[in-house]
């Protein structure tokens, strides 16, 4: 099925890395701890006994944010690597076929399927040294492995032996995706990055931005080759830009509290206002989800393919990445591996989800909404994790607790939190790049003193509360749009069989029945998260972090 290649040469036009970037330097602060054993990805001036200065900013390139596009990169996206890695394109182009239905179907069970596998496992083992000179086609390669790790997975036989077997990814998939995902300080599966960040082509890509005024256009890869698909992805990009914007009056906002006199807090009055137009515009974009992605195809084409090694919820087997010896596969391990996974074949890493976006965290980090586990919640996450170890999940902390902050300036809900469990969003962490990881925790490490100063100025400048809690009520608005959206496209299709044509595409001749009985609270999100309770808490949390809040809202059905 794949054409039989020999390694041609390398491909010859890779820039070289300038020697000041992140990738080319090594670290201070890859030393191992407790938290992070193979090396913390933090910048904190903390961690160097304070000497460091505190450079957190909300649109820093140290971090590889960019103050135009945001957490999009804003040099062009490889579309194809070339030379000998040709050879994992082809074999994508062959995983995906040339149009809606004619790729691999999820399940394997055809020949097509068994006959991809087969020529997929039979490839040689990569080197990858010739991708790491540059950054774009390191970030290409981890597309592309990653699509077809998910491509290999979903469609190999499911495993009839009891305990379930992990599922093999062979060792032309695994052994380079195991030596570049480090280097992105990415796991070893796909992840927002892979399908929304480093995936996309603006309108005009001569150009070697993707500025406002060239917008992400074309989508590079997916999995159905269905126009739903491909904005899905697309809106999730364009959700970024528009997150770009309110990264700079962030920032600007963070400048006015540097000062905090009189101009400044009528300043940042104004930012505070201007943010909250900015996330509903983040909302708007959402939403546009609701038109341009059919949420059949959405559920019961598209999904399927992210699932993770964890897909199966607790007692999922995981992936087995397959050609290192056990010695290497140990030190390949990623924060976003489950602890209790560790020396273990089966890896229980999560598939993408928009929750790996690290803008709507930035802006929680940045009004100090505080998404810890309440008392219960840790009572319950504790009790989980003794008795299925494998729930506990990868263990990194971030909360809005300010470095050497007393107990007056921090919210009280963010103090004393054990550091042995992790939320989702913590959790999300570990499936960002790590320049945007670093950055989330650097800021996270050094809060801004925004909210302290808004309850201090509350009588005196009641404006800026009534703005400050207005860009709260609209990040709100964003988590009870997101949760129409979730509704529609998840919890309804969970309780309907798909149309004729979306049976077609799936080979499926007859629905079993017409409606399904689905216990809710058992939905789970490709990010594992029970979603009704999730989803609800993050906008509940909001609401809290108000100086006046306001009422309940949407529930999902
Ligand atoms: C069809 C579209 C979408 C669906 C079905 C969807 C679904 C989900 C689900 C199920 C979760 C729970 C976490 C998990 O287990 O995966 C989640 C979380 C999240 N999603 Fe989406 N999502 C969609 C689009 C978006 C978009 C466009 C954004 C843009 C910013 C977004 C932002 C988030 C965020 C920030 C979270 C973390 C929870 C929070 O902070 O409220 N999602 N999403």
């Amino acid at each position: 099925m794949l054409p039989k290649r020999t390694p041609s040469p390398p491909p010859a036009h890779h820039a070289q890395l300038p020697p000041d970037h992140f990738l080319a330097l090594a670290p201070s602060f890859n030393q191992g701890n407790y938290e992070f054993p193979s090396g913390a990805p933090s910048t904190a001036s903390a961690a160097s006994n304070g000497l460091a200065p505190n450079t957190a900013s909300l649109a820093s390139a140290d971090f590889d944010v960019d103050v135009r596009t945001g957490f999009l990169p804003p040099s062009k996206n490889v579309a194809r690597l070339s030379g000998y890695y040709e050879m994992w394109e082809e074999a994508l182009d062959a995983a995906r076929g040339s149009g809606v239905g004619d790729g691999l179907q999820v399940g394997g069970r055809r020949e097509k399927d068994q006959l991809w596998r087969a020529g997929v496992a039979s490839l040689p083992v990569l080197p990858t040294s010739d991708l790491c000179a540059s950054l774009p086609h390191l970030r290409r390669a981890h597309v592309v492995l990653t699509f077809l790790a998910h491509f290999f997975a979903h469609t190999s036989p499911p495993s009839t032996a009891e305990p379930k077997e992990p599922v093999p990814i062979p060792a032309s998939i695994s052994v380079p995706l195991l030596e570049i995902s480090p280097m992105l300080g990415l796991p070893p599966i796909l992840t927002y990055a892979d399908t929304v960040l480093w995936n996309f082509l603006s309108l005009n890509p001569a150009v070697q931005s993707s500025l406002p005024g060239n917008p992400p256009r074309d989508i590079i890869t997916t999995f159905t080759n269905t126009r739903s698909e491909e904005q899905f992805y697309l809106i999730s990009s364009l959700c970024e830009i528009a997150g770009a914007e309110a990264l700079g009056l962030m920032r600007r906002s963070l400048d006015e509290l540097f000062v905090a006199d009189a101009t400044a807090i009528r300043r940042l009055t104004v930012y505070l206002r201007k943010l909250a137009a900015q996330i509903d515009r983040i909302g708007d974009v959402t939403m546009t989800l609701m038109k341009e992605v059919d949420p059949e195809d959405f559920y019961h084409l598209i999904r399927p393919w992210f699932r993770g090694g964890d897909g199966d919820g607790p007692g999922s087997a995981g992936w087995d990445y397959l050609g290192l010896a056990s010695g290497e596969a140990e030190s390949s391990t990623h924060e976003a591996e489950s602890a209790s996974t560790r020396g273990q074949r089966g890896k229980l890493f999560s598939g993408p989800s928009a929750g790996q976006s690290s803008l709507i965290h930035a802006i929680d980090v940045f009004l100090l909404v505080d998404h810890s586990p309440t008392e219960e919640e840790r009572r319950e996450a504790m009790e989980a994790a003794e008795n299925r170890p494998e729930e506990s999940g990868a263990s990194i902390q971030m909360d809005s607790t300010p470095v050497g902050a007393t107990e007056e300036q921090a919210p009280a809900h963010a103090l004393n939190k054990p550091k042995s469990e992790a939320t989702f969003l913590q959790r999300m962490l570990a499936y960002m790049p790590l320049p945007h990881r670093s950055f989330l925790i650097h800021l996270s490490t050094h809060p801004t003193p925004l909210r302290p100063l808004v309850i201090h100025c509350a009588q005196s400048h009641p404006a800026l509360a009534e703005a400050y809690d207005g860009t709260l009520e609209a990040l709100r608005r964003f988590r009870e749009r997101h949760m129409r959206v979730v509704s529609k496209f998840i919890v309804q299709q969970a309780r309907r069989q798909p149309g004729e044509r979306v049976r077609a595409l799936l080979g499926v001749e007859e629905p079993e029945e017409e409606k399904i009985e689905v216990d809710t609270g058992e939905l789970r999100g490709t990010g594992g998260t029970a979603l009704f309770k999730f989803l609800k808490r993050c906008r509940d949390n909001t609401t809290k972090a108000m100086v006046r809040p306001t009422g309940a809202g949407y529930e999902l059905k």
